[in-house]
């Protein structure tokens, strides 16, 4: 029996060469051909819902009609995500998981990684005035790898910051790619996974003393529902869920440097107002107008009817992100770089999800929201007020093909000097 649906279908045997082709525009390509935020398509061989806007965010986070696991494809799990994160989980494990990952996240928690940030930033700007130039995005990769695990309890040698920045940058960089480059990304989680490991054994037998609130002592003495430790393998992959992302902020300070340098009036209005809300406006705009991650996947829970369309229980199903961050029905303008927009937006965990939306406990909104806005806040400041710097020829261009975007040139900052 042929399935009756009100969402409009794309016809043809497989589209996932037109996902890989398209990209970012994938999803808004059809969504303007269909004039229709929900479409039926197929990739990777399965018939999948796509969908985006901020009506689709709601189906897609509610619970009740999506789980994640068995969702993420395999070459994901082995490369960005692991395949016993959080991000696999649902109910009542998931938000056990999820709660302990929310810990991590207070208030006195976030002024620590907020000063330990300046701190690293201040020691790189003093090596920076001794070269004639620097790529900002490589830079960001070391600095926040430190960072990271400064602030997660993770003591590092300086041979490791050296070998695992970079390897870490490769758990974001290969996902959607095929070839050596997967390859690479998946002998780097290999690597990292050992290393997360071996920390945590070392806190558990005592042999290091991480101290009590950092990422490293909560994780590595986290109990199951039972009470029990946590699995080892499930505790690796939370412990590389804080480091990895962490890092992954390296491409919107990129894309952070990118605004400051082409939208010199936005400039101006932080400099002459100098006011936190405006300052966290610009970082809001940046994360709504440069791609990062595409699109996010799940699987029906059960069988139910939406739109007249039967979803079937497994049935895949793919929400936009991108899309819905530049959708004409929630945003004036989207292809302008408009800070001002975020003063009248209304807040909803539905129309802006460059992390996911939804809710953090519940669902599965990205856990580490809070620490992106600071860290990012806090390196703008730096380029607005704190550093002068030259911007050299270069391609600061950015594909809108393959994610994670990023400008192609890492951004190059010449004469970067502390301002007197
Ligand atoms: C670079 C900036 C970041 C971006 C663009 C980003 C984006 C995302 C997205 C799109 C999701 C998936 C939402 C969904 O499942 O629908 C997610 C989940 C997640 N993110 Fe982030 N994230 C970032 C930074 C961080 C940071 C700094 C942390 C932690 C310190 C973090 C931890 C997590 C975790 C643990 C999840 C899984 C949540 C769950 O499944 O319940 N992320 N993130």
């Amino acid at each position: 029996m042929t399935r009756r649906s009100s969402i409009p279908r794309e016809v043809g045997l497989d589209h996932t060469k037109d996902v890989l082709r398209e990209g970012y525009q994938y999803i808004p390509n059809r969504k303007k051909a269909f004039q229709s935020d929900f479409f039926e398509s197929r990739i990777l061989g399965e018939k999948t819902v796509f969908m985006s806007g901020e009506e689709a965010a709601e189906l897609f986070y509610n619970t009740d009609y999506f789980k994640r696991e068995g969702a993420a494809p395999k070459r994901i799990q082995k490369t960005l995500l692991g395949e016993h994160g959080v991000q696999g989980l649902d109910g009542a494990q998931h938000r056990h998981r999820k709660e302990m990952l929310m810990s991590l996240m207070s208030e006195e928690r976030l002024q620590v990684l907020d000063q330990t940030i300046e701190t690293y930033l201040d020691q790189y700007i003093e090596k920076w005035e001794k070269k004639k130039s620097i790529q900002l995005y490589d830079e960001a990769v070391e600095m926040i790898f430190q960072i990271a695990c400064d602030w997660a309890g993770i003591p590092l040698e300086q041979h490791e910051i050296r070998n695992l920045a970079p390897k870490t940058a490769d758990l974001f960089e290969s996902p959607a790619t095929v070839g050596l480059k997967q390859f690479k990304g998946r002998n780097s989680r290999i690597q990292l996974e050992n290393w997360a490991k071996d920390l945590i054994m070392k806190t558990r037998e005592k042999e290091i003393h991480p101290p009590e609130k950092t990422a490293l002592h909560v994780i590595a003495w986290h109990r199951d529902l039972e009470g029990k430790l946590e699995d080892l393998d499930a505790v690796t992959d939370d412990l590389l869920n804080i480091i990895r992302p962490m890092v992954a902020i390296s491409i919107y300070v990129a894309f952070t440097a990118h605004a400051v340098i082409h939208h010199p009036k936005e400039v101006e209005k932080l400099r002459a107002h100098d006011d936190r809300d405006a300052y966290k406006r610009f970082i809001q705009e940046v994360r709504r107008f440069y791609p990062f991650f595409p699109f996010n996947v799940a699987r029906v829970k059960e069988d139910f009817v939406y739109r007249g369309h039967a979803f079937k229980e497994n049935d895949q199903v793919i929400f936009d992100f991108h899309g819905t961050n530049n959708d004409l029905k929630i945003w004036n303008n989207p292809d302008l770089f408009t800070p001002d927009r975020f003063k009248d937006w209304d807040g909803s965990p539905f129309n802006f999800v460059p992390q996911g939306g939804g809710d953090y406990l519940g669902g599965h909104r990205c856990a580490g929201e809070w620490i992106t806005i600071r860290m990012m806040q806090i390196f703008l400041h730096y380029f607005v007020e704190k550093i002068d710097f030259e911007v050299p020829p270069q391609d600061l261009s950015y594909s809108m093909v393959h994610p994670p975007s990023r400008p192609k040139s890492k951004v190059v900052m010449k004469n970067v000097r502390m301002k007197i």
